[in-house]
């Protein structure tokens, strides 16, 4: 760790795994070329290792995590404060590539995380926004725009410069959007919702609506989230993901975990 502390610039992850950092593994041996043909599409983390240096030492965000989401599966993850909850996501919606282990995209496609407050740019309009998302996805502009509007409920707001509007247009028009897109996998940050009460009643439903024709990796510390959105429940603290047969002993779990010397209340 000494010589890696003269090496990285903050922020920066090591290649190297923690020493004694066993996440519980889930059938991770079925990544190999093979097993990936035979288990057909999946987003999948494999043996993946995050690890930043801050302030002279080095920060696990992830220690040898393993899991795969299967089409229509709704996956939560049970995140202690600072566990590696948005690490993670990133991951899932390649952002960020591990230093250590693979993330696997087979035969899915991938949103961007649903609730992402950045992404857009504030010197365009919102429209052409849309309109620049639609041609990187190789969507017909014109439909997006009108499931952006018919979602958003933005009217005149469509032709104005994204940075003159309040800070949650950009999660709402990123929200939309990403629905509008109809991928197959959806990774979320938290529920950030907006203060806009319409618009919040709109997105419960249509994360109920995602779960049943997609699939959703939901990261929260709100156990009452994972028992609205989610099937199937991993518990992520200090870095290590763990899984449970029920999401009332994912939430036992992370309640004692919580409890520990130190913790403070996730978001
Ligand atoms: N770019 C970075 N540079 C340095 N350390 C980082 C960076 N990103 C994350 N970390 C550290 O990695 C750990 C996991 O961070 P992460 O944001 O993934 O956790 P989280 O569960 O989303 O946190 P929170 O509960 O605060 O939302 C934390 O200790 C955090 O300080």
């Amino acid at each position: 760790m000494a010589v890696l502390a003269g090496v990285l610039r903050a922020g920066q992850r090591t290649r190297h795994a923690p020493p004694g950092g066993a996440g519980v593994t889930v059938a991770a041996d079925k990544l190999d070329d093979a097993g990936r043909a035979e288990t057909g599409r999946m987003v999948a983390l494999d043996h993946v290792t995050v690890q930043y240096y801050q302030r002279s030492r080095v920060v696990t965000a992830l220690s040898d995590v393993s899991f795969i989401v299967h089409p229509g599966q709704s996956v939560g993850i049970l995140g202690t404060k600072g566990s590696g909850k948005t690490t993670l996501i990133r991951l899932l919606a390649k952002l960020e590539q591990p230093m250590t282990g693979r993330v696997v995209h087979h035969n899915m496609t991938a949103s961007w995380p649903l609730w992402a407050r950045t992404g857009l740019i504030r010197g365009m309009t919102v429209r052409d926004n849309i309109r620049f998302t639609a041609q990187l996805y190789g969507r017909a502009a014109p439909d997006l725009i009108r499931s952006v509007d018919d979602f958003a409920g933005l009217g005149a707001s469509m032709d104005r410069l994204l940075g003159d509007l309040p800070a949650s247009t950009m999660a709402k028009v990123m929200f939309s959007a990403a629905v509008g897109l109809d991928f197959d996998f959806y990774p979320i940050d938290g529920l950030n919702a907006t203060s806009d009460l319409e618009f919040r009643r709109k997105a419960d439903e249509t994360l109920q609506m995602l779960r049943r024709r997609a699939a959703i990796v939901l990261a929260t510390g709100r156990a009452a989230a994972i028992k609205q959105y989610c099937d199937v429940a991993y518990v992520l603290h200090r870095g290590v993901l763990t899984h449970h047969d029920t999401i009332d002993k994912a939430i036992r779990y992370f309640r004692t975990c919580s409890a520990e010397p130190g913790e403070e209340a996730a978001s």
